[in-house]
């Protein structure tokens, strides 16, 4: 979908050097979760190929969240795709925990930016669904807790058995983001959650999320248009080349102190150094 990059705060007068230290040590080997290797993905089109991307490559270490920012229409929700195994890659490799990624599987949680819900079911229903797939092998009042516990997580606890055709879009992206965490998955990916929000209802589901990755320390990638998530979220922040042939143009380390809010971020000293440096490279 196309949408343009979200600054929400004013932006203050920007030093020409950020004082800020964006570097990002090599990650050592060993500590590599997902490895995307050189990767190229061709689009046929009616005018002949269409190479969105060429040489993409990242190294994703256990327990980080990226977010992988650029212009639209870069490839960025085909990196994505590729890496949940929905969509082939025509060269390259991707690589979670040593074994190649050929297809989706549950071990890769996606939250899209309208999650797909069950209309006539409960909101409990619908993340029940996946938790019975996936946890065939414990008792169903066990099944039931996990999916009311992160129900509960991301603030639904009087909404269990209301039926999703009757929650907001903000309610539903709760039930998205409790049924991604619930299935307990190695990687969430992230492909603009919060992108369909108004700005408030984005705020909210924004510390949602900080809060349960929080607890859960799960590997996440996320693609988003805001600077500000990006910085409020990530430990690393990818910045992607405008495309055809689009690759990582830069990397910036985001070493501000966890846990953030979106309160205290704004008065964090440096975070206006971060802002400046992504707008700068998105800039030019
Ligand atoms: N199935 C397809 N066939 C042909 N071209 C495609 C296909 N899917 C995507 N594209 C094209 O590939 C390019 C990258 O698309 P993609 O959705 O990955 O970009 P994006 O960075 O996520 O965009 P946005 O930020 O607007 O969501 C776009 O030019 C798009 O039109």
């Amino acid at each position: 979908m196309t949408e343009s990059i979200h600054i929400h705060l004013p932006i203050k007068p920007v030093t020409a050097v950020p004082e800020i230290n964006t570097h990002v040590e090599p990650i050592n080997p060993a500590d590599v979760m997902l490895d995307i290797q050189h990767l190229k993905k061709v689009y046929p089109t009616p005018k002949g190929d269409f190479t969105v991307l060429q040489d993409f490559n990242l190294q994703v270490k256990k327990e980080e969240f990226i977010s992988i920012i650029g212009h639209s229409g870069c490839g960025k929700s085909t990196i994505l795709s590729m890496i949940a195994g929905l969509n082939e890659l025509t060269e390259g490799n991707i690589i979670l925990n040593g074994r190649k990624i050929t297809e989706a599987g549950p071990d890769r949680g996606v939250i899209f930016q309208s999650p797909s819900l069950m209309p006539w079911m409960t909101a409990l229903e619908n993340v029940m669904l996946g938790v019975n797939q996936v946890f065939s092998h414990i008792s169903k009042s066990e099944r039931t807790d996990i999916a009311k516990y992160y129900l509960a997580k991301v603030g639904l606890e009087d909404s269990f058995n209301k039926k999703a055709s009757e929650l907001s879009q903000g309610m539903k992206q709760r039930v998205g983001i409790a049924r991604a965490f619930a299935l307990k998955p190695k990687m969430l990916l992230l492909d603009e959650p919060f992108g369909m929000l108004d700005s408030l209802t984005r705020g909210e589901l924004q510390d949602v999320l900080v809060d349960v990755w929080t607890k859960e320390k799960i590997t996440a990638i996320m693609i988003t248009h805001d600077v500000d998530e990006a910085i409020l979220l990530s430990d690393r922040v990818v910045m992607m080349t405008s495309g055809p042939f689009a690759k990582v143009g830069d990397i910036m380390g985001v070493g501000m102190e966890r846990p953030r809010n979106r309160r205290t971020l704004i008065e964090h000293p440096e975070f206006y150094d971060y802002r400046a440096y992504l707008i700068d490279f998105l800039e030019h």
